[in-house]
């Protein structure tokens, strides 16, 4: 029988396509108009083009822009794989819900909507005003005794992203960010890049809020009794098992708004470890989400770094970041931002009367 995860992906990805290459030249035809040498602006470009390809439009500001800041607790965090205590997820969504966090801070200095969604915190929030409650339940169950969550558990936290990526693109927005709140889900990250890439535990887990020596060791230690756990026999996981078995419900509400984004032709920009390792999993599932990916920045945890090479992405900040929220997605915006203000406001040679090049 097909689980029901599978349907809800094939659901949310039902009618995709790939970024438009005939949009994707004329954008590169309408740069090289302008009143620049040709190429000088770089990855702006690329950036700018990507987004016309994606939108089948010349673009123009503003863009509509939002975040959406995923929250949700991990039954690993009983083995001490985080510097800080579970009860952060709670309180941290306060503060989100008071505008406090970084990623406040950040979206209110670039003009991005945040919204901050319950997707499974260990935490009664009762009747909250302003946070999105999709309680799935009160957190994964411990990966290294059991599967993270079961496949109706996985179904309704990729649905909640993905409903949640429809209504924003009903809603007119062009870009979207994912961010995520979940203490101990550095580990589970890494549990995923690992089955996913391939890669060695050690290389993929780092120490997350900031673990001493003897914690990291032993980080690594969980990871590996994780993998060998779910996977031993396998070498290369279903994505979506992967998901349930070592995954997060916030990850998962992640991977199910990359992939209804992608659908609805809404650019995604990717924050740091843990919504890179939602990115992958959306392409693992569907490589067609790869064109609508832009990584917004490269967090310092090791395992980025590998998801960002599995997925073939040049982030756009490197500023030594390693919070989450997606602090590093929405200061990207604003480099997005400038790349679509250039690309609409500049004047051409021609309208500013300026000779081009003669070689
Ligand atoms: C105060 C505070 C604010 C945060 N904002 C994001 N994270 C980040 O840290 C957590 C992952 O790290 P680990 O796997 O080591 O627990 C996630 O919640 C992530 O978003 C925070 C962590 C803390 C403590
Ligand atoms: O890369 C991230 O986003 C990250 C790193 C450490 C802790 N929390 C998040």
């Amino acid at each position: 029988m097909t689980p029901l995860s599978a349907t809800v992906v094939t659901e949310s990805i039902r009618g995709i396509e790939p970024p438009n290459e005939i949009w994707r030249t004329r954008a590169r035809a309408r740069l090289d108009t302008l009143t620049k040498p040709l190429g000088s602006l770089g990855r702006l470009e690329d950036l700018a083009a990507q987004l016309v390809a994606i939108r089948h439009e010349h673009l123009v500001l503003p863009l509509n822009k939002a975040v959406y800041v995923f929250a949700a607790d991990h039954g690993i965090t009983a083995e001490g794989v985080s510097a800080y205590p579970s009860a952060v997820t709670h309180q941290m969504v306060l503060n989100f819900l008071t505008g406090g966090a970084a990623v406040n801070v950040l979206a209110r200095l670039h003009g991005v909507a945040l919204h901050v969604v319950d997707v499974g915190v260990a935490a009664d929030f009762d009747n909250i005003e302003g946070l999105l409650h999709h309680k799935v339940s009160n957190g994964t169950k411990n990966m290294l005794r059991e599967a993270a969550m079961t496949d109706e558990e996985l179904s309704r936290a990729l649905l909640v992203g993905a409903q949640l990526a429809n209504e924003a693109a009903v809603a007119g927005h062009t870009i979207l960010a994912v961010g995520e709140m979940g203490i101990g889900n550095t580990t589970a990250a890494s549990a995923i890049t690992c089955a996913i890439t391939g890669s060695a535990e050690s290389l993929a887990t780092g120490r997350g809020t900031g673990l001493d020596d003897a914690a990291h060791a032993r980080k690594i230690a969980i990871v590996e009794a994780v993998l060998k756990k779910h996977f031993a026999n396998s070498t290369s996981p279903h994505p979506l098992e992967v998901l349930r078995c070592v995954g997060g419900l916030e990850i998962a509400a992640m991977t199910g708004m990359i992939l209804a984004a992608a659908r609805n032709r809404v650019a995604i920009i990717a924050d740091g470890f843990i919504s890179t390792a939602a990115a992958a999993l959306a392409v693992a599932l569907e490589p067609k989400v790869e064109g609508y990916l832009i990584a917004g920045h490269r967090s310092e945890e090791p395992g980025h770094r590998l998801l960002l090479d599995y997925l073939k992405l040049t982030p756009i900040l490197d500023l030594e970041m390693r919070l989450g929220e997606g602090s590093g997605a929405v200061l990207a915006m604003s480099i997005i931002k400038s790349a679509i203000g250039l690309y609409s406001q500049m004047a051409t040679f021609t309208s500013a009367g300026i000779s081009e090049a003669s070689l």
